[in-house]
C-alpha cells in the first residue's frame, strides 16, 4: 500500500494517466557522456528512456551517479570536459515535428531551450536581480523572447504568471528581498513557465526550503503540469519526495538506469537490490509502521 501521505499528490497523477494514452515527449536512446579527464569518467552509460507528455519523471540515485549529467546532457547544456560519446535525443514537439536535438546548431539550440524546455535550479531564487522588481524581471523574459507583445500585454502576462504560481499580482512591484524564499522560488517557477515550455527540468528545486513550503510547491508543480500539460524531469537526492511527486522514477547508479518504474511499483515492489537499499536508507520512509513519516 502507498504511504498515506503520498496519496494526495500521486492519486490525481495516476488517475490522469489511466485516462489518457501516453504520448512521448522525449526519446533518449543509448545516450552516453564521458568527462574527458584523466582517467576519463563515464558519467552516463547507454541510457535509454522515454518521457511521456505531462509526466513527472524523477531521477533518483546517490551523489555522483550521473543524474545532473543526464538531465543537462539531453538539453546539450554540458561543457568541456564533458563529451557526448553516443546516442540520440529526440524531442517530439507538440506541432507534430520530431527534433533530433543533436542536429541543432548553437543558435537553434539556444532558442529551442527557451521555447520548449526550461530549467529551475536549486537556489534559483537567489538568481533574481536584487535591484529590479519582480514584475520587471518577468516582463524582461517576454521582452526578449516575445518581442511582438506590447508593454501592456507583457505586464498582463507577468501578472497572470504571478497569480498562477500563487504569489499574487500585487507582488509585481516588490523587490526580491521583500519576498520569502518560497515565494522567490515560485517566482522562478513563474519565469520557467513564462514561454509555456513543453518540458521543465528541475534540479533540486525545493531543497533549500523548509518542508512545508516544499510540499506546497510540489503540489503546485503537479497541478500546473496537469493544467499546462508540460512534462517534468525532477532531480533530487530525496527519494521520499520523489515518491510523492513523480509518476515514474528512474533509479540511477554509476551512470546507468538500474530500475525505471512507476512510483507505486517502486515503493511496493522494488526489483533491483540497489533500489531496496536506497529505500531502506530513508528512515522516514520506513518508520515504525512502515509508512512515510514526515
Ligand atoms: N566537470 C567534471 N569533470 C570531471 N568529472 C565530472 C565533472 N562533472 C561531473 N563529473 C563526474 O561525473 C559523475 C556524475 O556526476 P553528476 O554531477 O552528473 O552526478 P549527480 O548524480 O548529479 O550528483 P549530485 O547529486 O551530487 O549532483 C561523477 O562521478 C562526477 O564526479
Amino acid at each position: 500500500m502507498l504511504p498515506i501521505s503520498i496519496r494526495p499528490v500521486l492519486a490525481p497523477a495516476l488517475h490522469e494517466r489511466e485516462r489518457s494514452m501516453p504520448e512521448p515527449l522525449l526519446t533518449v536512446r543509448d545516450f552516453s557522456v564521458v568527462y574527458d579527464v584523466d582517467p576519463p569518467v563515464e558519467a552516463v552509460k547507454n541510457v535509454t528512456l522515454e518521457l511521456q507528455r505531462g509526466e513527472i519523471l524523477g531521477l533518483a540515485g546517490e551523489s555522483g551517479c550521473g543524474k545532473t549529467t543526464l538531465a543537462y546532457g539531453v538539453q546539450r547544456l554540458l561543457r568541456a570536459p564533458a563529451v557526448i560519446t553516443g546516442g540520440s535525443v529526440t524531442f517530439h514537439d507538440a506541432s507534430g515535428v520530431d527534433v533530433d536535438i543533436n542536429s541543432l546548431d548553437t543558435e537553434e539550440m539556444r532558442r529551442f531551450r527557451w521555447d520548449k524546455i526550461s530549467m529551475v535550479f536549486q537556489g534559483a531564487m537567489n538568481a533574481l536581480n536584487p535591484v529590479a522588481t519582480i514584475g520587471a524581471q518577468l516582463e524582461d523574459v517576454f521582452e526578449v523572447h516575445r518581442p511582438d507583445l506590447s508593454r501592456r500585454e507583457r505586464r498582463a502576462a507577468s501578472a497572470e504568471l504571478l497569480e498562477i504560481v500563487a504569489v499574487g499580482r500585487e507582488r509585481m512591484r516588490s523587490y526580491p528581498h521583500e519576498l520569502s524564499g518560497g515565494m522567490r522560488q515560485r517566482v522562478m517557477i513563474a519565469m520557467a513557465l513564462a514561454l509555456r515550455p513543453q518540458l521543465m527540468v528541475m534540479d533540486e528545486p525545493t531543497t533549500a526550503l523548509d518542508v512545508l513550503v516544499q510540499r506546497e510547491i510540489l503540489r503546485q508543480i503537479s497541478q500546473l503540469r496537469h493544467e499546462f500539460g508540460f512534462s517534468v524531469i525532477f532531480i533530487t537526492h530525496d527519494l521520499p519526495l520523489l515518491l510523492e511527486i513523480s509518476d515514474r522514477i528512474a533509479v540511477m547508479r554509476e551512470g546507468e538506469i538500474v530500475e525505471l518504474a512507476t512510483a507505486r511499483e517502486l515503493w511496493e515492489r522494488p526489483r533491483h537490490d540497489y533500489t531496496k537499499t536506497l529505500l531502506a536508507s530513508f528512515p522516514r520512509l520506513t518508520g515504525e509502521r512502515g509508512i512515510l513519516v514526515r
